[in-house]
């Protein structure tokens, strides 16, 4: 079927071939059945109600108003995992940055004036401002041990450093990637008083927001650098400043550069570069317009963030595809109203995940509009799609 999907930031043309060819892509277009978006805000968009779902090439979807979308059956998908190897290599990076104190180290030279003697000797006696820590043996702290911090984890333990981990909705699938090594702590007090280094790998959540603040970092050691890649808010900017003045902080290496901090040395930021390599790019991308496309063309669901996972086989030329509330009686309600208008239902399936569900039927002979219109109005359905094959 021809298909409308408005791109609202650049993603990976690779994963755009994913696409059906009879797809059309376009960053500005009216009517779109799909949004595919990396970090634009979403939150003040119109989204047109032509909109069916919309996919995230990346992991954080804090940009999208997920609430206002899973109250119009708009499902939202994300990648996960897809770019988690591109932010641990500069985590990695991030780490060195700020125990080696690269940048003020970069300034330094670039300051530099004189012939190449005088340059010698000014760098043979600035060099010792500049000295800093190995990561092997140090001890890293990682907050949040999903797709990333359980990546990093692994390869810091490969590079002799010792790790301990908080992360109490650990899933099974990433605390078996852990490796042995790995430490649990009890609590984000206990992992910031042992680090020299405090990783965090957690989402954007109202229970995350200034998870480092100054009661936090006054835990902390003395000389510590602290990593943000996960998102701005995570950490209290006045109060990293604070601790950054005092002394307490010896770097604060973070991906969302913030004005308050930006004139500090010992503040070092990148625009947002976690995900910005082309490996990520593509898997970010291949693996959203797959995701994307399973839904438009036949409602299964994988990796949605505010509808359960569904697939079906499809054997039936005539599938419904119906999000709904997740509120008792619902598939009462569908299959009488399918069998009064004499529909044979050949498969059903029904998923739940929270307040949300969805349900895939499929049946025996065409479904007339009339029908497909009768189940919209049944309450706490959110949509209907009739998807023949
Ligand atoms: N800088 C960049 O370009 C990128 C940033 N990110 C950010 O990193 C975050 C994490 O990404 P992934 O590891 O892929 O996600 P993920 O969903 O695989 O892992 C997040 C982990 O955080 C844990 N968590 C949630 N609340 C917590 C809390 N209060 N304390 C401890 N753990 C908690 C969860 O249980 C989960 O295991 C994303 O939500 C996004 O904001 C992700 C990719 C790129
Ligand atoms: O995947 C994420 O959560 C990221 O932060 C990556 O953002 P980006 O796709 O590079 O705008």
């Amino acid at each position: 079927m021809n298909r409308k999907i408005l791109t609202l930031n650049a993603i990976s043309k690779k994963g755009l071939a994913r696409l059906p060819e009879s797809y059309t892509t376009a960053n500005d277009m009216e009517a779109p059945d799909a949004i595919l978006v990396r970090s634009q805000n979403m939150h003040e968009m119109a989204i047109p109600p032509s909109v069916l779902c919309i996919g995230r090439a990346g992991a954080g979807t804090n940009n999208i108003p997920i609430k206002a979308m899973s109250e119009k059956g708009i499902v939202v998908f994300n990648t996960p995992g897809a770019n988690a190897n591109a932010v641990k290599e500069l985590v990695i990076a991030g780490m060195l940055m700020g125990t080696r104190n690269l940048f003020p180290a970069l300034r330094f030279v670039s300051g530099l004036v004189g012939d190449d003697e005088s340059l010698q000797k000014q760098v043979e006696s600035g060099k010792k401002r500049f000295v800093g820590h190995e990561l092997r043996g140090s001890t890293l702290g990682i907050i949040g041990l999903g797709a990333i911090g359980s990546k990093l984890a692994e390869a810091a333990i490969q590079l002799g450093m010792n790790v301990i981990g908080y992360d109490p909705d650990i899933t099974v699938e990433a605390a078996w990637r852990l490796p042995s090594q790995v430490r649990r702590s009890a609590s984000i007090d206990d992992l910031v008083k042992r680090a020299d280094f405090v990783s965090l790998h957690v989402p954007l959540l109202p229970a995350t927001r200034d998870l480092i603040n100054a009661e936090r970092i006054k835990l902390m050691k003395k000389g510590v650098v602290l990593l943000n890649f996960s998102r701005e808010g995570i950490v209290n900017d006045a109060a990293a400043l604070d601790s950054l003045n005092e002394g307490r902080l010896h770097a604060y290496v973070c991906d969302f550069p913030s004005n308050l901090l930006r004139p500090h040395p010992n503040f070092v930021s990148l625009p947002h570069l976690g995900a910005s390599t082309e490996e990520a790019e593509e898997n970010c991308a291949i693996m959203v317009s797959e995701q994307i496309a399973d839904y438009l063309e036949n409602g299964n669901i994988q990796n949605s963030v505010n509808f359960p996972n569904i697939a079906m086989p499809r054997e039936s030329r005539y599938r419904l595809a119906i999000a709904n509330a997740n509120v008792p009686n619902m598939l009462g309600q569908i299959s009488t109203a399918l069998a009064d208008a004499g529909l044979n239902i050949h498969n059903m399936v029904n998923k739940s995940r929270g307040d949300m569900a969805f349900t895939l039927v499929d049946v025996e002979t065409e479904i007339s509009v009339k029908i497909i219109e009768q189940l919209a109005t049944i309450d706490g359905v959110l949509r209907v799609r009739y998807l023949p094959s």
